[in-house]
């Protein structure tokens, strides 16, 4: 049975690239006023504001070099190109070269969300690989699958000038019958990767590169540890040319960081310091509600803004989430909900529909708290905040708050510098004190929004927004 990061445990709770808003080019007079029309100025300003930020040596953006200076084959050049990246960002300028370099060296990777991790292991497997041979040779597994499906989005936009074969390893996906996978690069969850290794259906005899996205995650005990050791176990043990381990993620917990130094030994290291984990880009409010149920009704009330761009708002179990967006659908509101209870048809079409923009709003539990990039994502609501009770039964009655959990939910917007902003919903004295406790481990202010005002909320938020 395959356990993402959808809650195995408990029954309860949950745990391909987007297209860009077009640029506008119109002068100010001749564009419409309405509220989507300052969404599409404020992505003009982002592709000013990215080539200034890609400049300053402080951005998690910045890079001395260029593509080329980082010794990548030229028709990868061209997939990166194609994707309208012009110059790295700093993980990718200091990860790319020690990834590259032989002999193969394990690497553990910090940096924070959106920053273009994903580029970064996705190119080391483009480029390790021997595209004459029709053997998996790279592994990739991340804790859901709609991050696995982006990751593949990712490989194959970038390797489209390669002929690189892929295949998936996530539930449903595969047909049945399928008894010999010869596609090179491999990405999915560790379970379905497991059942094909132990089936024989993927041979793993060629491996030379093995990565884990959300690094943190796939290892924690709380989480997908003990199905990600697997699946290592599984992977041959060649002492005279062991494969490449790669970990990355914007999140390395001490308790899981101990365990990475052992699953990648001698790895290099590329570490963030407490106080970088977040990025600015990222404004952070709080919105005081009266109780559980006030925190619908404020829901309701910030509708539309919700919907200038595209929101998502993350609850701690499914049936909230299912509960809120039934009521608000039969309220007239058009939002959508996704969670592990879905089954896989249903998963793929909603995130489908979100990313195209078809909904702007939707409502979801940690299940894609991690990874998931959507570019149109401006505003991320904390119904619940994350707990560390909601990792699982390891964690029991522990009521602090998840303070990588919130990085990575916040991080669903400000993707690549962009603005953006999040808000959590606090309702009681134990609520208040988790934020508190979050404001101080991440040393960045939450600003208090008003909520009996709605023209002070509204213009709060769009002055972040600008
Ligand atoms: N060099 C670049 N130039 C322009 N855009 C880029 C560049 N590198 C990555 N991007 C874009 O930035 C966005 C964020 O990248 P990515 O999803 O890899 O972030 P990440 O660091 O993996 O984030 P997370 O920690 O949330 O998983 C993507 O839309 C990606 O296409």
């Amino acid at each position: 049975m395959e356990k993402d990061a959808d809650g195995f445990f408990n029954p309860a709770k949950d745990a391909a690239p987007a297209a860009e808003t077009a640029t506008e080019s119109k002068p100010e007079a001749e564009r419409p006023k309405s509220p989507e029309n300052d969404l599409i100025k404020s992505s003009f300003e982002v592709t000013v504001t990215l080539a200034d930020q890609q400049a300053d040596p402080n951005s998690p953006l910045y890079s001395a070099k260029t593509f080329e200076e980082l010794g990548l084959a030229e028709d990868l050049l061209k997939g990166i190109y194609d994707m309208g990246f012009s110059k790295p960002s700093k993980i990718q300028e200091r990860a790319l070269p020690l990834l590259l370099a032989n002999p193969p060296t394990n690497m553990i990777g910090q940096s924070q969300s959106g920053t273009g991790k994903t580029a970064a292991f996705v190119l080391t497997m483009l480029s390790r690989i021997d595209y004459n041979l029709h053997k998996p040779q790279a592994i990739c597994l991340a804790p859901s699958r709609e991050l696995a499906r982006q990751i593949m989005s990712v490989v194959i936009t970038m390797g489209k000038y390669t002929s690189v074969q892929t295949e998936y390893a996530i539930k449903d996906n595969l047909p049945r019958d399928a008894s010999n996978i010869t596609a090179q690069i491999i990405v999915g969850n560790p379970g379905t990767m497991i059942d094909l290794m132990r089936r024989k259906v993927l041979d793993t005899t060629h491996v030379k590169v093995f990565v884990l996205d959300e690094a943190d995650n796939m290892l924690d005990q709380d989480g997908l540890g003990d199905q990600t050791l697997r699946v290592k176990n599984l992977l041959p043990k060649n002492p005279t040319q062991p494969i490449q381990i790669i970990l990355f993620s914007a999140t390395f917990p001490d308790h899981v960081r101990s365990f990475a130094n052992k699953f990648a030994p001698k790895a290099n290291k590329i570490e963030l310091q407490k106080e970088e984990l977040s990025v600015d880009s990222i404004r952070q409010f709080y919105m005081d509600c009266k109780n559980e149920e006030h925190k619908y009704d404020i829901l309701v009330q910030l509708y539309s803004l919700l919907t200038i761009g595209q929101s998502i708002i993350f609850c701690k179990h499914r049936h909230t989430a299912d509960r809120i967006s039934q009521r608000m659908t039969a309220e007239g509101h058009k939002v959508a909900s996704l969670h592990g209870a879905k089954n896989a048809n249903e998963r793929d079409a909603i995130i489908d529909r979100f990313r195209e923009g078809k909904e702007k709003v939707l409502i979801t539990t940690n299940v894609i708290a991690r990874g998931i990039d959507i570019l149109q994502v401006n505003m991320v609501v904390n119904y619940d905040l994350p707990l560390m009770n909601d990792r699982g039964p390891a964690s029991g009655n522990d009521s602090r708050p998840d303070i990588e959990t919130y990085i990575h939910r916040i991080g669903r917007t400000g993707r690549f510098g962009r603005k953006g902003i999040s808000i959590n919903f606090v309702h009681d004295k134990q609520t208040w004190l988790q934020m508190d406790a979050i404001e101080k481990a991440l040393g960045r202010k939450i600003v208090r929004i008003e909520t009996n005002d709605l023209d002070e909320m509204e213009e709060t938020m769009k002055k972040a927004l600008k």
